[in-house]
């Protein structure tokens, strides 16, 4: 998808995952995808924006043990096509209920992802709707990898002082908690999940600077770099990885969501440049 003004996403099918984003007259790409990912239509795509539904990580919400991240990363959406509106160009991905999920995970859904392309700002949308006759639980994160030339020069503002559940250092203590102190700087593995309420942060590097938004219905925040170890092991990331990504995602973990039947819900996360 491109604007006039030379603004251009490009997302795939597979998990209506946006994989691509270049807004015109700065500098270059605005999500990183390694060159590893896999591109077999099924395996999760590593890079861009993957969406973790019904299931965060794996976290189980009641019932059967799911995917980690759920299975909407893994399925073919179905497009439903581009519309314009203003100077914005807006496409829709659809995912519904079908024997598949219903293998997995016994609910009745129909979801939606729409991808809003505007000069210097992208924003993921998503959508689910109770379609069956039972309540059930959900998480979500909009898992975006954020392309940086360094992390180890880059600093993420907006979670000073805000409570985190440190997945490295309390991996088996999940109820502890540490303090922000500071802007958030990568120094090694890093994986926090912030909890209780959706903030505007700023990702700040040499020469640039985005800001990332979500929606109050998103409260979560989950950053995770995996440092230079441990992207060692992962079979879909060179080993240099680590170091030009950093993941911001927008998320609702802490407290899933439970929605009645004909009850709909929505979620958002947004991206916009601020200088160079
Ligand atoms: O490798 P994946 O299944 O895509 O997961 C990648 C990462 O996702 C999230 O950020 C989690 O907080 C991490 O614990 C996890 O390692």
């Amino acid at each position: 998808m491109a604007l006039p003004t030379g603004d251009r996403c490009v997302a795939a099918l597979q998990g209506a995952q946006v994989l691509s984003w270049t807004p015109a007259g700065s500098p270059g790409e605005r999500l990183y995808l390694s060159p590893g990912a896999a591109s077999d239509g099924a395996t999760a795509i590593r890079g861009g924006v993957p969406l973790c539904f019904p299931q965060f990580n794996q976290r189980v919400l009641g019932g059967r043990p799911l995917p980690k991240h759920g299975f909407a990363r893994n399925r073919r959406w179905t497009p439903l096509g581009v519309v314009a509106e203003g100077e914005d160009r807006i496409a829709e991905f659809g995912l519904a209920n079908d024997e598949e999920t219903h293998a997995l995970w016994p609910a009745s859904f129909e979801a939606r992802v729409a991808v809003r392309l505007s000069p210097g700002r992208l924003a993921i949308g998503f959508r689910v709707r109770n379609t069956g006759w039972a309540c059930w639980p959900f998480a979500l994160a909009l898992h975006t990898y954020l392309r940086v030339d360094d992390v180890t020069r880059a600093s993420l503002h907006g979670l000073e002082g805000a409570a985190y559940w440190d997945a490295v250092a309390d991996l088996d203590r999940p109820q502890a908690r540490r303090f922000q102190s500071g802007a958030l700087a990568v120094e090694g593995e890093t994986d926090r999940v912030y909890a209780g309420g959706a903030r505007v942060l700023r990702l700040s590097e040499p020469g640039r600077t985005l800001t990332v938004s979500q929606s109050t219905t998103l409260p979560d925040t989950v950053v995770w770099n995996p440092g230079a170890a441990l992207c060692a092991r992962l079979a879909d990331m060179p080993a240099d990885g680590w170091r030009h990504m950093l993941c911001v995602e927008a998320a609702c973990i802490e407290e899933p969501v439970v929605l009645g039947p004909g009850q709909e819900w929505q979620g958002w996360q947004s991206f916009e440049v601020v200088a160079g």
